[in-house]
């Protein structure tokens, strides 16, 4: 396959024309021939010809859905080598674009196909994980497997347990926690063959301790579910192996050859590394873009000349230290770039834009207006995660050649370019550690797509000797980040599971920790049994564990109440906050027990005051996660200002909470709020957000109103679904009557409350990463139901839908067809199985039992 003149893109649509039958783009002699070859080599699965152990219609399936038609050499070692025919557990490393990715999915097939087992899937970012989900919904369809999204406040704990196929669950790090932890309850890890961790290296990031303790808990309890890890920047490798327990396999490989260079003042050095490992800056050239007066004083660094080299025919990046640059520089590029530029794809620009209007319920932000016929944007945590998708599929598909974004875009999202900038090296204030300018200089130059990649750091003089040393260094180290309060949810959460109830089996447990490994090699180790002692002295002084009468710990009642909450849903990105609580935190969820205590403590002070259910407000102010105060800061102004404009109601419901008029002016007089605890009035804050985008506000007027990003309302209203689960799952668990209606006024609100969207929506919401807009789009264009969807012709499905581009077209709907294949088939097996107990228990009910009813006579 010639890579360089095609283009993955292309092949995508080729590729996909050939599958659906539809409009081929390609010389016909070629579609002929080879749909004659994929008609002749598709077999059924009995085929034994051996593709790494599976059948050989997988590899044209490979081909057909990625336009991959021969695995690199790496690939195929990797695939071949003894430790995965043992099972063994394995840790891969190579440079970003690699072809990990693939290693992992073949050996996943494997497990569904051959073992049929079934297979975790874990990836770090919800955008990742959805992208996952549609990506992998053909092979599913194909192969017969179903594709389980666990993301937000979508997937079931435990699992429902299909008895025909096998499920890839393809999970964000805090949804397989409580994925493993309900099967773990429930008894059914054994349905689990294998655990795919993508980003392994996140075990050293803030979020790390819920991976290392799915990991280790995993790790403990069972010896068969084959553990698969990548990642391209791990510095102690070997390490990591050991806590895996894995075979390390590691290469510096990469497809497109990456050229790097380093900009200071005009001139232009490229990185010269020797074989020795030292590394040198070789002058290459002078730049000169013949700036006037005016635009060098603007665009001092040589931005615009920069990207001008490459842009629109080509595509480039640009990693800026802060969010409020992103937007700056693209203006800045706009600037510098030709007009011309703008007639260049100017349709699909337009339709860009009209799809960010739709998705912002009718406004588009103004430097995104400004910059994207010009075919340039940005793009960083600010924007909704539905603008940031928009933004990345026009990317990839052309539309836009540059993005200014921030160094997140780098780990998270798969965007290759021709030239990567990273306009300094630093991030916020931090010099750019060696793992994120490996990172960021990775998506530069991506198979398929351009021959050569070219990165180029852009530094003052200054920081030229500080370059050098980052260049020559080695690569960043991974280190456990657990500490007292994750070893207090660990403890907890072992005694809650059963797995480790005593303080021997806690100490064992602790033992297969990542911690461990490295605290038994620190200077001054702390030892073992006072880690555990501390954490069980903890719990108990929160009463949140009690010794029974054989002398294991055991859960208190509230406690396991909780812990039932974070089965059923856990939570997205709590523990990025984690940090910043000076609570104790209980579990990796964010209903801790002190949370617990308080969230029932407000239940039951709501049901004895009386719920106010005139309006929502009261119910969403006691699913206001407690995290809101640090994530959501509103100014002193704009708290005043909301305050004194509530309703006659929300000032009923903030009077039924306990807020009066003398808040606001403690509050006023910037003194302390001494009428009801801070927490109450600043949840109450909050939770007018939630009350806002519910009674139809856009995310703009709000965003507008309490003055926060888009990007964070949106994290915070997925948030406040996700705690409104374990909130309902608490209340159900505790069984109690006082509380015994709230489940079910939860169930009604929790779904639009994840979507954030009218009732009409919400079935189109359910495809993976189809966002209100697109899902807008679909039902003005007719297509209402997921059955609507599967009934579509991709086709006209992208000539209707504006900015759709036509591989994701085909992959929604075979993401609809999975989805409805899988409910109908689970209700086909429930109600088997329900036959099947009736049979068994000798209670088979026929129509004569009804005939003897008098009943019906
Ligand atoms: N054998 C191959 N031939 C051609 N393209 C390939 C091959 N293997 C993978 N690719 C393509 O290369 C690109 C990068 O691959 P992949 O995402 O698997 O890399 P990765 O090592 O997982 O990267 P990252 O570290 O960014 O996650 C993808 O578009 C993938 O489809």
């Amino acid at each position: 396959m010639i890579m360089s003149s095609v283009g993955i893109a292309d092949i995508f649509n080729d590729t996909w024309s050939l599958s659906m039958s539809t409009v081929p783009e390609v010389a016909e002699e070629n579609v002929i021939s080879y749909r004659q070859s994929l008609f002749n080599e598709f077999q059924p699965l009995s085929d034994n010809s051996s593709f790494f152990g599976l059948p050989n219609y997988v590899k044209n399936l490979i081909f057909k859905y990625k336009g991959i038609d021969k695995l690199y050499d790496w690939q195929i070692d990797c695939l071949n080598l003894p430790a995965i025919n043992e099972r063994k557990n394995l840790l891969f490393s190579l440079p970003t674009s690699g072809g990990k990715t693939l290693v992992a999915e073949i050996l996943m097939l494997k497990e569904l196909l051959v073992r049929k087992k079934n297979v975790l899937f874990v990836l770090p970012y919800v955008a990742l994980a959805q992208e996952k989900v549609r990506s992998l919904a053909s092979f599913g369809l194909d192969l017969e497997f179903y594709v389980e999204e666990y993301v937000g406040g979508k997937g079931k704990y435990p699992p429902t347990k299909h008895h025909k196929k096998r499920s890839v669950y393809v999970c964000t790090t805090e949804k397989a926690a409580g994925l493993i932890e309900s099967l773990l309850d429930a008894k059914r890890l054994d349905e689990i063959g294998m655990l795919v961790v993508d980003e392994i290296h996140l075990i050293g990031d803030s979020r790390g301790p819920t991976l290392e303790m799915m990991l280790t808990k995993l790790m403990f309890v069972s010896k068969n579910v084959h553990i698969i890890a990548m990642s391209a920047t791990v510095g102690n490798l070997t390490e990591l192996g050991n806590f895996l327990n894995a075979f390390v396999y590691t290469k510096d490989f990469r497809p497109v050859e990456l050229v790097e260079y380093v900009k200071c003042l005009n001139k232009v050095y490229r990185i010269v590394r020797n074989s020795n490992g030292t590394c040198e800056l070789v002058f290459e050239r002078n730049m000169n873009f013949n700036y006037s007066e005016e635009m060098l004083r603007r665009d001092p660094g040589l931005l615009g000349g920069l990207t001008r080299e490459v842009i629109p025919d080509n595509s480039c990046l640009v990693f800026c230290p802060t969010k409020k640059q992103c937007g700056n520089f693209a203006l800045l590029v706009c600037q510098a770039v030709d007009k011309n530029v703008k007639e260049f794809r100017k349709s699909e620009k337009m339709s860009l834009l009209r799809a960010l209007a739709e998705e912002g319920q009718g406004i588009v932000c103004p430097i995104l207006r400004k910059t994207i016929p010009y075919g340039v944007a940005y793009h960083h945590s600010g924007l909704t995660n539905a603008e940031r998708r928009l933004l990345e599929e026009a990317f990839l598909g052309g539309a836009l050649s540059c993005i200014c974004c921030t160094s997140t875009l780098a780990a998270g999202v798969n965007l290759p370019a021709k030239r990567v900038i990273i306009f300094s090296p630093y991030v916020g204030r931090d010099f750019l550690k060696l793992s994120t300018y490996k990172q960021m200089s990775g998506r530069a130059g991506r198979m398929g797509f351009t021959s050569v990649g070219e990165s180029y750091v852009v530094c003052e003089e200054t920081d030229m000797a500080k370059i050098l040393e980052l260049l020559k260094s080695d690569m960043d180290r991974c280190e456990s980040k657990m500490n007292a309060n994750s070893f207090i949810s660990f403890t907890a959460c072992a005694i809650g599971l059963k797995i480790a109830p005593t303080k021997s089996s806690l100490i064992d447990l602790y033992n297969v920790t990542l911690h461990h490994l490295q605290n038994t090699s620190s200077e001054n180790p702390i030892s073992e049994e006072e880690i555990i002692d501390k954490s069980l002295e903890e719990l108990i002084s929160m009463k949140a564990i009690d010794k029974s009468e054989n002398g294991e710990y055991i859960l208190t009642h509230i406690a396991q109440a909780a812990m039932a909450g974070i089965f059923i849903f856990t939570i997205i990105l709590v523990s990025r906050f984690y940090d910043h609580v000076t609570n104790t935190r209980i579990f990796s969820g964010n209903l801790d027990i002190t949370d617990a205590q308080t969230v029932y403590d407000e239940l039951m002070v709501a049901v004895e005051g009386g719920l106010i259910l005139s309006s929502y407000l009261h119910l969403f102010y006691l699913i206001t996660p407690y995290s809101a105060v640090e994530e959501i800061p509103i100014s002193r102004d704009v708290v005043i200002s909301v305050y004194s404009n509530l309703s006659p109601i929300e000032k009923k419901i903030a009077e039924r909470i306990g807020i009066t008029e003398v808040c606001l002016i403690q509050y006023s007089k910037r003194g302390k709020i001494t009428v009801i605890s801070e927490s109450i009035w600043n949840r109450f804050l909050r939770s007018l957000i939630i009350f806002n985008l519910w009674n139809k506000k856009s995310i703009w007027e709000v965003s507008k109103t309490f003055e926060v990003a888009r990007g964070t309302i949106h994290n915070f209203l997925l948030r406040t679904a996700a705690f409104a689960s374990s909130v309902q799952r608490f209340t159900e668990a505790l069984k109690m009557e006082e509380l015994e209606y709230f489940p079910a006024l939860l169930s009604k609100i929790i779904p639009r409350l994840s979507y954030c969207c009218t009732i009409e929506l919400l079935q189109l919401m359910q495809l993976p990463a189809v966002k209100i807009g697109r899902a807008t789009q679909l039902y003005k264009a007719g297509y209402k139901t997921l059955k609507d969807i599967v009934n579509a012709d991709p086709v006209k499905l992208v000539s209707s839908i504006d900015h759709l581009p036509r591989r994701v077209a085909y992959e929604i709907v075979a993401a609809a067809k999975l989805l409805l294949l899988q409910e109908a088939e689970t209700l086909q097996e429930e109600a088997e199985n329900l036959k099947a107990e009736l049979i068994e228990k000798n209670m088979e009910i026929t129509f004569t039992d009804f005939d003897e009813l008098s009943y019906f006579e």
